[in-house]
């Protein structure tokens, strides 16, 4: 029996008298890798942002990890990781001052903390750059620990927004690679990202075009429904690029290299 660990039931939410999320009703399944796509502006950090207890909807039904969002979103910050292209960790911290600090927030104990840092710069072999600052690590590396950084509290769910822009394809393979073992070890993954090599490797898949969700199923169903060799083709025949290029609008669909 599949069991649902996100419950989202008529999610709105308003910015004034535009609509970034219209009407979003979706599960995710414990363990699954969902992906959460949609074109520029369609409103996926907006609803990821909710879901992660950071902001408030404005009308909806949302259960994230068995609590609510609207009176327990400090539960929700406790059983979930997240990270996103723009904030994870402190350029001008070094790794392990960083893992310090994400181990602190999420109250793991000087003791654990200590062999799962171990563990982790072994795993990542980045044993020789513990003491390094962020800022003169390669992006691929700074991804890679942000990821594990984000799961070092070992959370019910991850949320991933774009993890993985900007890096090349053997880099984000790489990175998929860690995402599967995250899977693997029963963290369920909603992962955002504009790469449609990376919706193939997802479980399901919702694309989201300006606010709404107009398809959700497995990348194989999906290509079968919209009659497509890939998930790009898919992709291109539901989204369209936002409707106001001066907010980081326009299709930006980044295809398998
Ligand atoms: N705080 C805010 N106030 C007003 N409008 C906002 C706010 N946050 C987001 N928006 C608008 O909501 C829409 C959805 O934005 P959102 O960041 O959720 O899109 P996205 O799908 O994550 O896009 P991207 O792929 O570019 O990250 C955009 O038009 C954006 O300008």
């Amino acid at each position: 029996m599949k069991e649902e660990i996100i419950r989202v039931k008529n999610l709105v939410k308003k910015f004034g008298s535009f609509t970034a999320n219209d009407n979003l009703t979706f599960d995710v399944y414990k363990g699954e890798v969902f992906g959460f796509l949609g074109a520029n502006g369609a409103g996926k950090t907006t609803a990821i942002r909710i879901l992660s207890g950071l902001s408030s909807p404005t009308s909806g039904k949302l259960n994230v990890a068995g609590f609510d969002v609207y009176t327990e979103t400090e539960k929700i910050k406790k059983n979930i990781g997240y990270m996103s292209q723009k904030f994870s960790l402190y350029e001008d911290l070094t790794v392990a001052e960083n893992i310090r600090f994400y181990a602190g927030i999420y109250g793991i104990s000087p003791k654990r903390r200590k062999e799962k840092m171990g563990e982790l710069l072994k795993k990542l072999e980045m044993e020789k750059a513990k003491n390094k600052l962020i800022a003169g690590l390669p992006l691929g590396w700074k991804q890679k620990l942000a990821f594990s950084v984000a799961v070092f509290h070992e959370p019910k769910i991850v949320f991933l927004d774009e993890p993985t822009g900007g890096v090349d394809p053997v880099t984000r393979r790489k990175f998929w690679d860690m995402i599967y073992e995250a899977a693997n070890d029963g963290i369920t993954v909603f992962v955002t990202t504009h790469y449609m090599d990376e919706a193939e490797y997802c479980d399901r898949v919702s694309i989201m075009d300006a606010g709404k969700i107009e398809a959700l199923d497995t990348p194989a169903k999906l290509k079968e429904k919209y009659n497509a060799k890939d998930m790009d083709e898919v992709f291109l025949r539901i989204a369209r690029a936002s409707p106001n290029p001066s907010e980081g609008g326009g299709q930006e669909t980044i295809t398998n290299e």
